[in-house]
């Protein structure tokens, strides 16, 4: 069998005092959406900073392309081909759009081509192009965010959580876009609580309980297996209650 994409072994993280992933294991093969789902403080958000290197694994793993990436720091692992859309989008707020996407283009100038292609995946992108970036509805800036993400071709992406608190029109949107990104050799990680949305777009599933992965396959099976769901979005549901 092929080497995954990129795969975590036992891989431990510690924030100060606490002990938060306590030994991941995950493989994201080549090609298409690897979803990552999980009940709040799981420790999502912490599996995707440690794989960009913002925290440093304690413990275990990391291998990306075939190359052991766990101890190199985060500008060699984005250079390396790994890009990541946090939560927290981290878009300039007080730069236009067009500087927002300009600073993201770290290579040199933006191709046209690949802009154009973009702002065809995310129309606000070049509708509101010379606005500021703070002017957007959440909808637009989480575009913006995944739009600078793209910019340049990207091995695999990471993205935390793209259509939290968006309305219905804007979350189809933003999976009909990601569904596109899906056609081109982009492969795709993703954080996502919405069932219905993860659901629709990934290919493989694995679900994170308490720092650790308790559940890895393909998403068609988990769609389709009611008792299944119930058992592992029931970690979810009762977090949310
Ligand atoms: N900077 C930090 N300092 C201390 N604890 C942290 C820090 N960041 C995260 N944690 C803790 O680590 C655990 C996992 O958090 P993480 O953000 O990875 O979860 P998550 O699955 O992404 O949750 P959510 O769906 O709410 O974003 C939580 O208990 C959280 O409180």
């Amino acid at each position: 069998m092929a080497e995954p994409l990129l795969s975590l072994e036992g891989v431990h993280t510690h924030i100060g005092p606490y002990h938060i992933l306590q030994g991941v294991d995950l493989a994201v093969p080549t090609g298409g959406v690897s979803v990552l789902l999980g009940r709040n403080g799981a420790g999502k958000t912490t599996t995707l900073r440690t794989i960009m290197g913002l925290w440093t694994a304690s413990k275990g793993s990391i291998r990306f392309q075939g190359r052991d990436i766990t101890a190199l720091e985060t500008p060699a692992i984005a250079r390396a081909g790994i890009a990541y859309v946090p939560e927290t989008m981290g878009i300039f707020t007080d730069l236009t759009v067009a500087e927002n996407m300009t600073l993201a283009a770290a290579s040199g100038p933006i191709d046209k081509q690949r802009l154009d292609w973009v702002q065809d995946l995310f129309p606000p992108i070049r509708t509101f192009w010379t606005s500021s970036a703070g002017t957007l509805s959440g909808g637009q800036k989480q575009m913006l965010a995944v739009s600078r993400a793209i910019i340049e071709p990207r091995v695999l992406i990471l993205i935390d959580e793209p259509t939290k608190g968006l309305a219905p029109a804007i979350i189809k949107s933003m999976t009909d876009a990601l569904r596109q990104l899906k056609e081109t050799d982009t492969t795709i990680l993703l954080v996502e609580q919405n069932f219905a949305m993860a659901s629709s777009i990934g290919d493989d599933v694995a679900v994170m309980d308490d720092g650790r992965i308790v559940h890895r396959g393909g998403m068609a099976a988990l769609a389709a297996d009611a008792a299944l769901q119930e058992k592992l979005m029931g970690l979810s549901l009762e977090a949310h209650q």
